[in-house]
């Protein structure tokens, strides 16, 4: 299989049908249940105010519908959205021109803010605090700044990493949420609205095994209801019922509980090679054959979330669960913890959980994906 399959990195055969699967509403929007029903009364209660919205800060796994919210968000409160990012902003200028056209309570979307350089940082906090620009026109000592008011807008940032934000950046948002992996209900339901979208007749069970095997994140749902309408057409009348959908799943080498082959080569190495751990992140992302990024980003987290994978202070660490998920005999070093985490740390090392995973501690303070 195509090991990039269960990936929650977008790639490009998304693009097409994440537009056309895209809810447009808070209502049509699936889960994520208190951030919407906060959204819902701070929309309001803007609209009704007619301020600008807070500032919103959204993070998570790649896939979990941030810049769908940031589209419902202007959608709501009725303006324009303006989309960038941060490596897409180089400098402070570039900012500036996108800042100065803006219409009043317009949003303005900025994906994987924490990419953004800290000269153009610099110019965004006046920005998102009085709404004005400070340039500093000239240079040496005939230098002088001017104040430049803006409209009045609102920010939607979108990160995966928020232990990368700065606090001066983090601190002027006025809502912070991080979106949680989606229940394998909420998932149901959004295959089966994404098969009705598509013209595909799925049933209910059909979509629910899509469901379980889709780590939680509808990207990657609506992919796999697109892969398995194919085999749907080709090994049988085209609906995707539980046994086509079972059949296609198998043969796309996706597990019972979502797993994909570079987790369960990680998993493996990390139980067999590296006696359920600890180890280092390095040694097991080059183990498989990932940069760091992804096995942080993207490999990880649901490996955590499944109770499979513990970040310790001295590396990471299988679970019990994942060596019998995987049918591997469970490490002698294993067995003597509870749960795969260790009793007690050892004492007068001085090295907490985040420092010892290279964060510093202000990164730590947040300790947003630990
Ligand atoms: N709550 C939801 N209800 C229904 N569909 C959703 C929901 N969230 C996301 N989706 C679907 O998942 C796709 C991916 O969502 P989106 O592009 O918003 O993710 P993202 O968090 O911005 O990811 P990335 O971090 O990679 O940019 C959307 O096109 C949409 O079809
Ligand atoms: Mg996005």
């Amino acid at each position: 299989m195509d090991e990039r399959m269960m990936t929650s990195a977008k790639r490009p055969e998304d693009r097409e049908a994440e537009w056309s699967l895209r809810p447009r509403t808070l209502r049509e929007y699936i889960g994520q249940d208190k951030l919407k029903e906060n959204l819902t009364v701070f929309i309001q209660a803007a609209l009704g105010r007619r301020e600008p919205l807070d500032h919103v800060l959204l993070y998570g796994p790649p896939g979990l519908g941030k810049t769908t919210l940031a589209q419902i968000i202007a959608q709501e409160l009725g303006v324009q959205l303006r989309v960038t990012s941060g490596p897409a902003i180089e400098r402070p200028g570039d900012l500036a021109a996108i800042l100065t056209n803006l219409q009043p309570m317009d949003v303005l979307f900025i994906d994987e803010i924490h990419r953004l350089n800290r000269a153009v940082e610099e110019v965004l906090y006046p920005a998102m605090e009085d709404f004005c620009l400070d340039i500093v026109i000239g240079k040496g000592p005939a230098a002088r700044s001017i104040r430049i008011d803006l409209p009045r807008f609102t920010l939607v940032g979108a990160t995966t990493r928020a232990g990368m934000l700065t606090s001066p950046l983090r601190d002027r948002f006025g809502v912070i949420h991080r979106l949680e992996y989606y229940r394998p209900d909420e998932l149901e339901f959004i295959i089966l609205r994404a098969a009705t979208i598509l013209g595909v007749t799925a049933e209910p069970e059909g979509a629910r095994e899509i469901a379980l095997r889709s780590r939680g994140t509808p990207r990657i749902a609506n992919r796999l209801l697109k892969r398995v309408r194919d085999y749907a057409q080709v090994l049988s009348d085209g609906v995707v019922t539980a046994e086509v959908a079972r059949e296609a799943l198998r043969r796309l080498e996706v597990d019972p509980r979502g797993l994909d082959t570079t987790d369960q080569r990680l998993l493996e190495a990390l139980i067999r090679k590296f006696a359920g751990g600890p180890v280092g992140v390095e040694t097991l992302a080059a183990s498989v054959s990932e940069s760091v990024d992804t096995v942080e980003d993207v490999v990880e987290p649901y490996l955590m979330q499944l109770g499979f994978l513990n970040r310790t202070p001295r590396g990471r660490m299988a679970t019990i669960a994942a060596c019998e998920h995987l049918g591997l005999p469970v490490p002698a070093g294993l067995l003597a913890l509870q749960d795969g985490r260790p009793a007690v740390l050892p004492a007068g090392t001085g090295e907490t959980a985040s420092t010892a995973a290279g964060l510093s501690a202000e990164q730590a303070a947040l300790s947003f994906d630990e």
